[in-house]
């Protein structure tokens, strides 16, 4: 579903990501863990093509992401670790707007909209315009058009932030179910907690190199993933 071969990004002088290889197949959660600045957000973003790369190849769904971009964005969804929303917008407005770019049709998005809108208990407030909305609000916001179009692939970066317990609940769910009709999903945490009951297989970088991945037993052993993760951080 995704592969990332040898993708290396600099700002700069600044490598922030170096040599990075990854393999993520339909079915799968993957976790992608590691301290503050050890490249996360900039390799989700090569991903899903909003940032150009120096090195390296991306192909999701087999496609090249920048010899073939709008194939890649049509089966992917992203979740920035910021909702920034157009905040001018109301939410049905917003999500409407999305389904619009994705050519969906009036009935399913009317399901979706109907459907996550009341699990996330926003339903009452899609009518407000987004600036009235608060972080965890804006947040249900955007996993709702991440989810409109059915995707293939999702891509979140730290999409547990701001939500409240039901809602982190009901997201896990959603995510295992995309897994379940063969989709993948691949995500950036710091909540270890839930990296280690969520994820299939866990990719671990620091100072924009991985250094390990694998299934959650491969990487963790009998230990907790936080046991591992500050070990490998103070190596
Ligand atoms: N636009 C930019 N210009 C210059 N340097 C950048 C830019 N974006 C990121 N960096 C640098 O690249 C490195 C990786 O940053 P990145 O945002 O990918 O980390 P991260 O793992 O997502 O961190 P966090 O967990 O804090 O969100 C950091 O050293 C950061 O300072």
């Amino acid at each position: 579903m995704l592969q990332i071969k040898h993708l290396t990004k600099t700002y700069g002088n600044k490598i922030a990501v170096k040599d990075l290889s990854l393999h993520i197949k339909p079915g799968e959660i993957y976790g992608f863990i590691g301290h503050n600045g050890a490249g996360k957000t900039t390799t989700l973003r090569s991903v899903v093509g909003i940032q150009q790369f120096d090195q390296g190849e991306i192909l999701i769904a087999g496609k090249n992401n920048q010899e073939d971009p709008l194939a890649c964005k049509k089966v992917i969804a992203y979740i920035p670790d910021n909702p920034d929303l157009y905040e001018f917008m109301t939410g049905y407005k917003y999500l409407n707007f999305v389904a619009d770019i994705y050519g969906v049709d009036s009935i399913l998005r009317q399901e979706n909209i109907q459907k996550y809108g009341d699990l996330f208990e926003i339903t009452q407030d899609l009518g407000q315009p987004i600036s009235t909305y608060s972080h965890g609000m804006k947040q249900k916001l955007a996993i709702i058009a991440a989810w409109m179009h059915n995707p293939q692939l999702i891509i979140m970066d730290e999409p547990f932030v701001g939500l409240d317990p039901k809602a982190s609940h009901l997201l896990k769910g959603m995510m295992r179910e995309v897994c379940e009709k063969n989709g993948a999903i691949f995500f950036s945490t710091h909540v270890l907690e839930v990296a280690e009951k969520l994820c299939d297989k866990i990719a671990i970088i620091k100072n924009g190199e991985l250094i390990k991945q694998g299934t959650m037993e491969e990487v963790k052993g009998d230990e907790s993933l936080e046991d591992v993760f500050l070990e490998l951080e103070e190596e």
